[in-house]
C-alpha cells in the first residue's frame, strides 16, 4: 500500500487514455468527464442534481463532443448498476467492463462503495483468465493522523472486504479545513467482491437528502459553464 502527494491532476493522468471506458458516477457539469472524452476515452457520466445534469449536456455539446460521452441524471448507485448493464448490452457475448469509476464526492462516496458487491454478479459466465476488472478512484476526507489506515479500513468495512494493500494507492489531494485533507484512494475492484452472491438491492430512494446537502455546498453546482476544452 502506497501513501501519494500531489494534486488532483493525477487522476487526469491516469485516466486521460483513449479507448478506456470510464464511468464517472457524480460528474457534475462535466469538468473531469468533458476532457476525458475529449481524449478519446468513452465515458458514462451522471450526476443526480438535474441542474448540474442540463448543464453537462450543454458543456457536451459546447466541446462539440459527438460520440464518447454518455449523461445520465440517476442516484449513483442506481447509476453504477445501470452503467453496467448498459455497457455489457453492447456486446452480450463478451465480457464487457469500465477501466475505471470515478467517485468524487468526497463527503459520502466511500458509502457508495457496497454497489459493488455483486455488481458483475449476472456476467460472471463471461469472465475468464484474460478478463479484466475496474480500478476505483473514491474521494474522501480524513482527519486521521494515519490517513492510509484509516482511509482502506473505511472502504473494507462498507465492501466487506479490504483492499489489496499491495495494489491499493492513497493520494493526498488537497487540505480542506485545519486538520482536514481530500484523499482519493485507488484499487481494483476485487473478483470475490465483483462476484459476490449478497448483491446490494437499490431500496432507499431518500439518500436523495444526504445528496442535496453536498450538492449545494459544492462548488461546481454554481459553476455550471465550462469552457470549450482544445
Ligand atoms: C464534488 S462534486 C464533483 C463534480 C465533478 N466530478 C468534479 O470532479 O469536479 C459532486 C457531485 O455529485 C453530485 N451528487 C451528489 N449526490 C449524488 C448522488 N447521490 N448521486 C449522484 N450524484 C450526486 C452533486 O450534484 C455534485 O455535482
Amino acid at each position: 500500500m502506497e501513501l501519494l502527494a500531489g494534486d488532483n491532476d493525477m487522476l487526469a493522468e491516469v485516466l486521460f487514455k483513449p479507448k478506456e471506458y470510464v464511468c464517472d458516477v457524480f460528474a457534475g457539469v462535466g469538468p473531469f468527464a468533458i476532457p476525458a472524452a475529449k481524449k478519446g476515452s468513452i465515458v458514462y457520466a451522471n450526476d443526480l442534481n438535474p441542474s448540474s445534469f442540463e448543464w453537462m449536456k450543454k458543456n457536451i455539446e459546447t466541446n462539440k463532443i459527438l460520440e464518447g460521452i454518455r449523461p445520465y441524471n440517476l442516484d449513483g448507485r442506481a447509476f453504477i448498476q445501470q452503467a453496467v448493464r448498459d455497457l455489457q448490452s453492447t456486446n452480450e457475448h463478451q465480457w464487457k467492463t469500465f477501466d475505471h469509476f470515478v467517485m468524487n464526492l468526497p463527503a459520502i462516496a466511500i458509502e457508495f462503495l457496497d454497489t459493488f458487491r455483486g455488481l458483475y454478479a449476472d456476467y460472471k459466465h463471461l469472465y475468464d483468465a484474460n478478463a479484466k476488472l475496474p480500478l476505483i478512484h473514491c474521494h474522501c476526507f480524513t482527519k486521521s493522523s494515519d490517513p492510509l489506515q484509516e482511509i482502506t479500513q473505511r472502504v473494507g468495512e462498507v465492501m466487506g472486504e479490504m483492499p489489496d494493500s499491495l495494489k491499493t494507492t492513497v493520494h493526498w489531494v488537497r487540505n480542506v479545513a485545519p486538520r482536514k485533507d481530500m484523499y482519493c484512494i485507488t484499487f481494483p475492484l476485487s473478483s470475490t467482491i465483483a462476484f459476490a452472491n449478497d448483491k446490494r438491492k437499490i431500496e432507499k430512494d431518500n439518500e436523495q437528502e444526504d445528496a442535496d446537502v453536498s450538492m449545494n455546498s459544492h462548488p461546481y453546482f454554481f459553476a455550471k459553464s465550462l469552457p470549450a476544452y482544445m
